[in-house]
């Protein structure tokens, strides 16, 4: 049996699951212990890597994680924000390291992740990337240096397949904007225009959300004053700079102590 700290996937046969799947058995560094998707799925008792079309991978897709959790060292959940927090139920009771890319919490499920953070380690990011983590300290350094004069606007892009909006990295992106200007972010946000919506208010941070065939990913946060713009962004092109991140993540998580982590811990980008 190899030392190599154990995996467990769900959200397996996702477009996530599946790239974390190839990430996870293509490394060096760790092994894929499970893969777990929803009760129901027709993947369920099958290889993961036949069910994905390619060779057996020795792992059977499970839809029952505690025994899986309590083997693991750590679990990477791109999933659905109520699946995420039961999740975190097991990982909290196991103490294994909880790698979460799932997207779209309110504030109740928000409130269950601190909660479960008291006993596991959670390193939680709306994009694994190491270029939106960069771009979320750009994002926080341009608006420290320029006052209200400019106009900042949070524009993503996605597949037709996303279920939330604003995106996990816009919402990211807001937040860095914010705490750049020292303001809060709730104060601030204006997420939806449609009709006579008046104009624009000085200070507030905008969001537009498009949705359309198979992109990835994308990003522009703009900074908008009378007779200049600036304009900062990410395209992603390939889901494995999410799946990179999060491996690097659950790797990184190993022996820390509970709590609620980021990426830009995991990276090392913090500037305070
Ligand atoms: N943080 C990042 O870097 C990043 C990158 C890409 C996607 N995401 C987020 O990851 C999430 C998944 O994205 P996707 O495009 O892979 O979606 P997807 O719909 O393709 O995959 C989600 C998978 O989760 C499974 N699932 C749902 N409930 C489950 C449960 N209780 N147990 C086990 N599996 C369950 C579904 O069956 C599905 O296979 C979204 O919230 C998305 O916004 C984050
Ligand atoms: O495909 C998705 O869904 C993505 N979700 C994350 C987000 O909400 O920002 C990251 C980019 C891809």
């Amino acid at each position: 049996m190899s030392d190599l700290p154990g995996i467990v996937i769900t959200g397996a046969s996702g477009r996530m699951g599946q790239m974390l799947i190839r990430t996870v058995s293509d490394s060096p560094r760790a092994r894929l212990i499970g893969a777990v998707e929803r009760p129901g799925h027709a993947w369920i008792g099958q290889d993961v890597g036949a069910a994905m079309g390619g060779g057996d991978l020795g792992v059977t897709v499970s839809d029952d994680p505690l025994e899986l959790v309590a083997g693991a060292h750590a679990v990477i959940d791109f999933t659905a924000p109520d699946a995420t927090v039961d999740m975190a139920t097991l990982t909290a009771q196991a103490r294994v390291v909880h790698v979460i890319g799932t997207t779209g919490f309110d504030d109740s499920h928000l409130k269950k992740l601190e909660a479960a953070a008291r006993h596991a380690v959670i390193v939680r990011a709306g994009n694994m990337s190491v270029g939106v983590n960069l771009l979320t300290q750009l994002t926080k350094k341009v608006a420290q240096a320029l006052d209200e004069d400019f106009d900042i606007e949070i524009v993503e892009a996605h597949h037709n397949q996303k279920v939330d909006a604003p995106s996990g990295t816009a919402l990211m992106l807001g937040e860095a904007a914010a705490d750049g200007r020292g303001v809060l972010l709730d104060h601030v946000s204006d997420r939806a225009r449609d009709g006579i919506t008046g104009k624009r208010e000085r200070g507030h941070i905008g969001f537009s959300a498009i949705r359309g065939g198979d992109i990835v990913g994308e990003h522009d946060v703009i900074f908008a004053a009378a007779g200049e713009r600036i304009v900062l962004r990410h395209i992603a092109t390939d889901r494995a700079v999410f799946a990179r991140g999060a491996l690097k993540a659950a790797l990184w998580g190993q022996g820390r102590k509970p709590g609620q982590y980021d990426m830009i811990d995991v990276l090392g980008l913090n500037d305070n």
